[in-house]
């Protein structure tokens, strides 16, 4: 079947409802996914001066890697997959565009080869991609993971495996899941003496995507394991605390309930987003993206999202208190009102961050105690 994505033509085999079929990969559903990372390449250009190659590691039909082509990247694809690899050929001819398709398996070629950006789109985690990847991108690392259950704590043994760091399965999972990633992507660069700064991150749907600024050096690798820490959550109260270390550090209990805390990490505490980054990748979706005005929204509520590394719910918060729920932005004000930062998250209509503690967060929300 023939799909338009952007200024783009492309052909893939129908697909099975599973998503799961027989033929070469193709799923509709991470249309935004796709579009925004052609907007952050449009920004990435302004921001890293000399970037101009794109290496699409696990291609499939080569959408990613045609896309850039077709907004000037000299893109490469590479699929170990025969059928994907001529798929990818066929595809870039189409659109009357060049570009380099390797037959070979990704890290094979990442090994060998060094491409400004790096877009690592794999099934499930792409943590057998990390390695190569991080000593593959000179500028700039985008990845997208799809294992959400592990990374969330909601497969325990799982996450642990993959991710050498303890999830838990909290009601900020999504939070969670963006940061035992972020966490084991800082780690794996480290090793090789280079630094990640998330430029911008979301969890949208099934998946986490991410795009990692890289820098050279011990000194900055250092900073950016200084990043990582652990969290401690108090299932009773949903009381949270963290601490910056690779050694985790908890109270002894919670000091609200006095419940026993369980703690998640090594994770990654620092920001998940440069804020102007993101406003230029808004500025930089255009009209002939399938989700345009989707990319558009994601990308204003990822700018005025709080640094914090967790969320809270409204709706849980009010049903475990035995309370009504409230407007949002009611909310919010109230927790304005009283002193502290708050804002909404890209994870859910009810989902806000905020400094305010879950204790605080009731007095400022309720305050004559109802
Ligand atoms: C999820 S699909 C890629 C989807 C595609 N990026 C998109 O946006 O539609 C993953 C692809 O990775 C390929 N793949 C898996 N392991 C690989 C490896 N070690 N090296 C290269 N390609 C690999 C698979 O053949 C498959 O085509």
């Amino acid at each position: 079947m023939r799909v338009t994505e952007g200024s783009v033509e492309i052909e893939v085999p129908e697909q099975a409802d599973s998503g799961v079929g027989e033929g070469v990969f193709y799923n509709p559903v991470q249309e935004l996914n796709r579009d925004l990372t052609v907007a952050v390449l449009r920004a990435a250009q302004q921001r890293f001066e000399y970037a101009d190659s794109y290496l699409d590691a696990t291609a499939a039909s080569g959408i990613r890697g045609v896309r850039a082509a077709a907004d000037g990247w000299d893109a490469a694809c590479c699929d170990r997959d025969a059928d994907a690899v001529e798929l990818c050929r066929a595809n870039l001819e189409r659109n009357d565009l060049a570009g380099e398709v390797h037959q070979r398996d990704a890290n094979a070629l990442m090994h060998e080869q060094r491409f400004d950006v790096v877009d690592l789109d794999p099934f499930g985690t792409p943590i057998p991609f990390a390695d190569a990847a991080s000593r593959s991108a000179i500028d700039l690392l985008c990845v997208t993971a799809t294992d959400t259950a592990p990374l969330c704590g909601a497969h325990f043994e799982s996450g642990v495996r993959s991710y050498s760091a303890v999830p838990r399965n909290t009601e900020y999972h999504q939070e969670m899941g963006v940061r035992i990633l972020l966490g084991a992507m800082a780690r794996t660069a480290a090793r090789y003496d280079r630094a990640v700064t998330p430029i911008l991150t979301h969890a949208t749907k099934h998946y986490v995507r991410t795009y990692l600024a890289l820098n050279d050096g011990a000194t900055v690798a250092n900073e950016a394991l200084d990043e990582l820490g652990h969290l401690h959550h108090c299932q009773h109260c949903l009381w949270r605390t963290h601490d910056f270390g690779l050694v985790a550090d908890p109270p002894e209990s919670c000091p609200h309930c006095d419940e026993h805390l369980q703690t998640a990490g090594p994770l990654w505490l620092g920001p998940i987003h440069d804020t102007d980054f993101v406003r230029a990748v808004g500025a930089s979706v255009s009209e002939d993206m399938g989700t345009a005005e989707e990319a558009r929204d994601l990308t204003e509520r990822l700018a005025g999202e709080l640094d914090t590394p967790t969320h809270y719910d409204q709706h849980r918060l009010t049903k475990r208190w035995g309370t009504g729920a409230m407007a949002m932005d009611e909310f919010l004000d109230c927790l304005r009102a009283a002193g502290y930062a708050a804002s909404r998250t890209h994870y859910g209509g009810t989902t806000f961050k905020t400094d305010a503690d879950v204790t605080e967060i009731r007095a400022a929300a309720m305050p004559t105690g109802s």
